[in-house]
């Protein structure tokens, strides 16, 4: 399980108290989750979960905490930071930076379908139509594309031929492409809009969580983020139905250029990269370890069906 700062009940009632919810009757380690550590907190007045932020750019909280506010705002189903008494909302629990926040309703399904994947659709619209243009909140990320080229060029080497001739093709492509990509329209993106980071109550969005790898970037990314996940097979093959729910429900709030209709089938093979190469690094460096580590092959099959998609995006202006 990934709980990797483990705390006992004395010093989480300390921490709590400043926030004056009542007192402590439960807490419970998440099991779920490979970055942070997260617990189920029960208090007198109400359910929160506490994160601790155990890696990544834990000098940047003051941005999360931000854009959870403004999504909020915007009555989007999102936590939020609790603010203590005082008003603090970033605080520390063992060295680590510590958030409370409210615990959303429902839970995460595993198999999707149409009327999920339009939720998903929707909701992705609503972000990118509350942060883009003029409203965006700049935070550049540290896993774009050229952390995709330097970090593929590094990790070549640990694969074998036909992952090899895969890899080196994408990592071309984005060479070719960066510029283009980087013109997209751009808003807040989530960038990581998995079924483990949405929360149903049966087809029922009812919110979306683990803001950690939000950025600024091209609103686009997201979309082929959230595809590729959502509407994917066992086999990795994109289900049409599945995602015309999904962009159909999209472009319904925010039609698609004509460039980014254009660059659709790069896109997703440049969302494929990112995640093949953050789980092949997340498997050699928690290998051995009691750590939930995510499949790295899942998204070479998917980056190498992905090498077939040729056809633009439907729903373009
Ligand atoms: N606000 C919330 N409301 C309800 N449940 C939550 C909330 N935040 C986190 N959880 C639960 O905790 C689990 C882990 O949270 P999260 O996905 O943020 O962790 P992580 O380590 O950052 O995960 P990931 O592997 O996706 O990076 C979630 O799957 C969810 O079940
Ligand atoms: N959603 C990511 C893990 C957290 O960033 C993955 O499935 O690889």
């Amino acid at each position: 399980m990934s709980v990797f700062t483990p705390l006992a009940r004395p010093e989480l009632e300390t921490f709590l108290a400043p926030y004056g919810l009542g007192r402590l009757l439960d807490f419970q380690g998440i099991a779920a989750g490979s970055e942070n550590t997260n617990f189920f907190i029960s208090l007198e007045q109400g359910e929160f979960v506490l994160t601790l932020v155990e890696r990544g750019p834990v000098a940047e909280m003051p941005f999360f905490i931000e854009l959870l506010d403004v999504l909020h705002d915007a009555d989007l189903p999102v936590p939020y930071a609790l603010r203590t008494t005082d008003g603090i909302a970033l605080r520390e629990l063992k060295g680590k930076p510590a958030l409370l926040q409210p615990r959303l309703a429902g839970k995460h399904i595993k198999e999707a379908n149409a009327q999920h994947c339009a939720q998903v659709g929707e909701l992705l619209g609503h972000l990118h139509l509350a942060t883009q243009g003029e409203k965006v909140l700049e935070r550049k990320t540290d896993r774009g594309l050229e952390w995709m080229l330097s970090e593929g060029a590094q990790l070549i080497s640990h694969l074998n031929e036909t992952q090899q001739r895969l890899l080196r093709d994408a990592l071309a492509e984005i060479d070719a492409h960066k510029a283009d990509i980087l013109g997209l329209p751009r808003a807040n993106v989530h960038a990581d809009l998995f079924r483990d980071n949405a929360m149903f109550e049966g087809t029922h969005l009812t919110g979306l969580i683990d803001f950690y790898n939000a950025c600024s970037g091209p609103m686009l990314y997201d979309v082929a983020i959230a595809l590729n996940d959502w509407c994917s097979d066992a086999e990795g093959v994109i289900d049409g139905h599945r995602a015309r729910a999904l962009l159909g429900a999209y472009a319904g709030l925010r039609a698609f250029t004509a460039k980014e209709a254009e660059l659709w089938p790069t896109m997703l093979r440049v969302a494929c990269v990112r995640f093949w190469l953050s789980r092949l690094i997340a498997a050699e460096s928690f290998a051995g370890q009691d750590v939930l580590i995510h499949d790295p092959a899942e998204f070479e099959h998917r980056l190498a069906q992905r090498q077939q998609v040729t056809v633009q995006l439907p729903f373009a202006l």
